[in-house]
């Protein structure tokens, strides 16, 4: 089974404004609301891509209610612990740069917490579990540290996509696969990446680290793959930007559903590319159709 967890998950309200006016009254064009947070993007692009999946986390009052409904709306299976604040809005500004404004989102307190860690203890040997996005502030910094621990100790295969501090910590531990994008890999080593060749000598040293999948995504740039056998190299494809919100939670999905539909470790890295640039090229995250068109576009070179 997979499993993704949101400690922080957000409602993400995209609003499109022509001429943006700092400290002057702005007027949005169109406006949109996705259920969001990184785990949360994992799950929907996995249940597009056929692949069924549990999302956990935190979720609370009515933003918490709409994350909720429509996650079960496209018949995506949840086990959310309800907390009494208010599940967070994340305001997505498209103006002729794209401006995030990530709210800190609700307290959670030590029962839910550990309540959250019961849940996590019960996954079994071979389930994947997704561990994604920020730390609230009233959670830990130790999360993700305990969290490897656990899957660690019970053969779960943890993917890890958070900030480069809870990266270097978790390193150490085994884990199944990291996605770093690479600025979140040059702060990691205190130094700047430039070249996919720059990408591949740190990511090999994450590999060192216990990492068995490294994935370095690249924005428009494409990505690099460390996989135990080789490394792989892909440029993006090129399209229409559409906004790239989850475009790096849309390749880890994207990932996991080809490995574990058994496909090569070639393809599967072409399948992680394809899935990041179709949400890329989309207003919401992408379909399985969009990413089967991009396919036969992703050039790939072993390394
Ligand atoms: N401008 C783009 N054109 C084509 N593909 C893109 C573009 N931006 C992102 N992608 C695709 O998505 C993948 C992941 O992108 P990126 O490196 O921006 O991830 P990220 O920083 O983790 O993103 P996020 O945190 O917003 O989910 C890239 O490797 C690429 O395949
Ligand atoms: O504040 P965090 O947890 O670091 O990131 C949250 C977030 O920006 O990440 C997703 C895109 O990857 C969005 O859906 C969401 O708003």
């Amino acid at each position: 089974m997979l499993y993704t967890c949101t400690l922080n998950p957000s409602i993400d309200y995209i609003i499109h404004v022509e001429d943006f006016v700092e400290g002057g009254l702005n007027r949005g064009k169109n406006t949109s609301y996705y259920p969001g947070g990184k785990g949360i993007n994992v799950s929907r692009v996995l249940k597009r891509l056929e692949v069924a999946n549990t999302a956990l986390g935190f979720l609370g009052d009515f933003t918490g209610d709409f994350i909720k409904n429509k996650l079960h709306n496209e018949s995506i299976k949840t086990a959310f612990i309800e907390v009494d604040g208010t599940t967070r809005i994340n305001m997505k500004l498209k103006a002729s740069d794209e401006t995030e404004i990530n709210g800190p989102g609700p307290d959670i307190s030590a029962q839910q917490l550990e309540a959250l860690y019961t849940q996590i203890r019960q996954l079994n040997a071979g389930d994947f579990l997704v561990a994604a996005g920020s730390i609230p502030s009233t959670v830990p910094a130790d999360f993700y540290v305990k969290v490897a621990t656990i899957c660690a100790e019970n053969g779960v295969k943890m993917v890890a996509d958070t900030s480069s501090q809870a990266l270097k910590e978790i390193l150490g531990t085994s884990l199944f696969l990291v996605k770093p994008n690479h600025h979140e890999l040059g702060e990691l080593f205190d130094v700047t990446i430039k070249t996919t060749e720059d990408a591949i000598t740190y990511g090999k040293q994450l590999q060192q680290q216990g990492a068995e999948h490294v994935l370095v995504s690249m924005g428009g740039s494409g990505a690099v793959y460390i996989s135990p056998e080789a490394c792989y190299v892909a440029k993006a494809p090129v399209g229409t930007v559409k906004n790239t919100v989850g475009a790096g939670d849309s390749m880890v999905a994207g990932f996991l559903a080809a490995y574990t539909k058994g496909k090569s470790l070639e393809d599967t890295f072409r399948y992680a590319i394809a899935t990041g640039s179709a949400t890329a090229f989309q207003d919401d995250l992408c379909e399985k159709k969009d990413v089967d068109a991009l396919l036969s576009t992703i050039e790939i070179t072993k390394k």
